[in-house]
């Protein structure tokens, strides 16, 4: 069935408005047409050809998590409930896909000051994201923590990323020191069911563990055990979480090419970087979409950002992501996505209903200046200031597009998450690059693990000491 056959109730309740990219802007340097995208359908139908296809052969594992997870669902629903009868804090510790969807859904779906309600009122344990091995910060936390009330969820795909594996280390030792032998209730892996360490300790220790289906990597697992646990674990209905996404996931199979919304936003950015706009700025106008720019700009940088394409010829693909947030970043970042270079594409993500509202009252009316702001409220002033900075963005001729949720809640949240997931894999299809590896990280590890002293990478420590000292040019 056609999406715009589907009846209005199923109708997309995310609205993405392709502000100035594809209309009355014909002609200008910077607008789009619908024939720019109707001249790519080939090119359109070729790459949903190609998702289809390794949708198929379970190469996107990640768009069936919505639909095959109701037995675990369960189990993560009756592992949260106890975690919750108990433990005063649940700390997260991971990196890059491990930590970015919990912080960005927990920072939308629950109170912004959640940490700091009086327990009665946050109903579970305190949440923390462990996700960097600064001394500093880890130390930190361990003052404000009882490792003896605290549940440590250890996440990590591959079980052997070197900064979780640290942190897993420190806490494991802390733990067997401080509580002895029934340690393991405080430590639940999520991993991979068979690769890396991580598996194998929680086999051995005897500690929880939750498994990352095969065919899921790190940046497309939020709506995994990745992220349904620590949501769980904070209260937030993560069937509904799911169910957003199924929405999405639904609509997204349903509609046409051209009716796609994942597809027709990837077909912009698509556009967008052919006109060398290798800038893409997400900004929320939502304290609680804050953090959905960090996941964003993992799930974009990584996925894009590659050195050749699935032909082996060097394109060095890519857009650099931008993390901002509206209306703070108008008065930081602005000035340079209106006058600066013609090289960036601004997402704005926009909220219909703001889930609690505040009046600006009538006072100081003797001040024409402020006077008039008197009266609205301050979710008029944001959504006001949203439009006006779309609007001098438009009028700079400078590309941008709005997606706009009716209310941030798990459904809508569900959405958003498959619907970025979705456009992202299909740029990488336009760009016939592979969207889900990261060969581009590996010399950062190795060389880590060779400074580190670990056993078979003798080489790569010569390599390094080898290198040319590192003289900028400004010490003399
Ligand atoms: O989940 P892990 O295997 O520990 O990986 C954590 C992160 O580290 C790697 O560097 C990858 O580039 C990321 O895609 C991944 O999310």
């Amino acid at each position: 069935m056609r999406y715009e056959q589907l009846p209005w109730q199923e109708q997309m309740k995310l609205r993405v408005d392709f502000n100035h990219m594809m209309t009355e802007f014909v002609g200008q340097e910077e607008g789009f047409t619908r024939e720019h995208i109707e001249a790519l359908a080939g090119k359109i139908q070729a790459a949903h050809g190609s998702m289809v296809e390794k949708s198929n052969a379970g190469g996107m594992a990640w768009r069936q998590l919505p639909f095959n997870q109701a037995t675990v669902v369960e189990e993560i629903l009756q592992k949260a409930e106890e975690i919750r009868s108990w433990a005063e804090a649940f700390v997260v510790l991971g990196i890059g896909g491990s930590a970015l969807g919990p912080l960005a859904v927990q920072t939308a779906l629950n109170h912004l000051h959640y940490n700091e309600l009086p327990g009665e009122k946050r109903g579970g344990p305190r949440f923390y994201v462990l996700d960097n091995v600064d001394p500093e910060r880890v130390a930190a936390l361990f003052d404000i923590i009882d490792p003896a009330q605290t549940v440590f969820n250890v996440i990590s795909k591959s079980g052997s990323t070197a900064e979780t594996m640290a942190q897993f280390m420190i806490v494991y030792d802390l733990l067997r020191q401080r509580i002895g032998a029934d340690y393991a209730k405080h430590i639940i892996a999520t991993t991979d069911a068979v690769k890396g360490n991580l598996i194998k300790l929680a086999q051995e220790e005897g500690f929880s563990a939750f498994i990352i289906p095969a065919g899921v990597g790190g940046r497309y697992s939020e709506l995994s055990p990745v992220g349904l646990l620590p949501a769980a674990v904070c209260g937030i209905d993560i069937k509904e979480l799911l169910a957003g996404a199924a929405y999405m996931e639904r609509l997204c199979q349903q509609a046409d090419v051209f009716r796609n919304p994942a597809y027709m936003l990837g077909v912009l950015q698509y556009l967008a970087m052919r006109r060398g706009k290798n800038i893409s700025v997400m900004m929320p106008y939502a304290e609680g979409l804050k953090y959905f720019a960090d996941w964003y700009a993992q799930l974009w940088a990584e996925s894009l950002g590659k050195r050749t394409n699935n032909q082996g010829e060097e394109i060095f693909a890519g857009q650099t992501p931008v993390k901002a947030l509206g209306t703070t970043d108008q008065h930081s970042q602005v000035q340079l996505y209106v006058e600066g270079p013609f090289d960036k594409v601004v997402t704005f993500l926009g909220v219909e209903n703001y889930r609690q509202e505040v009046t600006i009252p009538r006072v100081c009316q003797d001040l024409p200046g402020i006077a008039f702001l008197g009266g609205h409220t301050l979710g008029e002033l944001i959504k006001a200031e949203q439009f006006a900075t779309e609007y001098a963005l438009m009028k700079a001729q400078r590309l941008n597009f709005t997606i706009t949720l009716p209310e941030i809640n798990p459904f809508t949240v569900g959405q958003l998450i498959q619907l970025l997931e979705i456009q992202t894999a299909f740029v990488g299809e336009l760009l016939d690059i592979n969207a889900f590896d990261q060969p581009g990280v590996e010399e950062g590890k190795n060389a880590t693990y060779a400074l580190l002293g670990r056993p078979g990478y003798e080489a790569k420590k010569q390599e390094l000491a080898a290198r040319p000292e590192k003289k900028p040019e400004y010490l003399l």
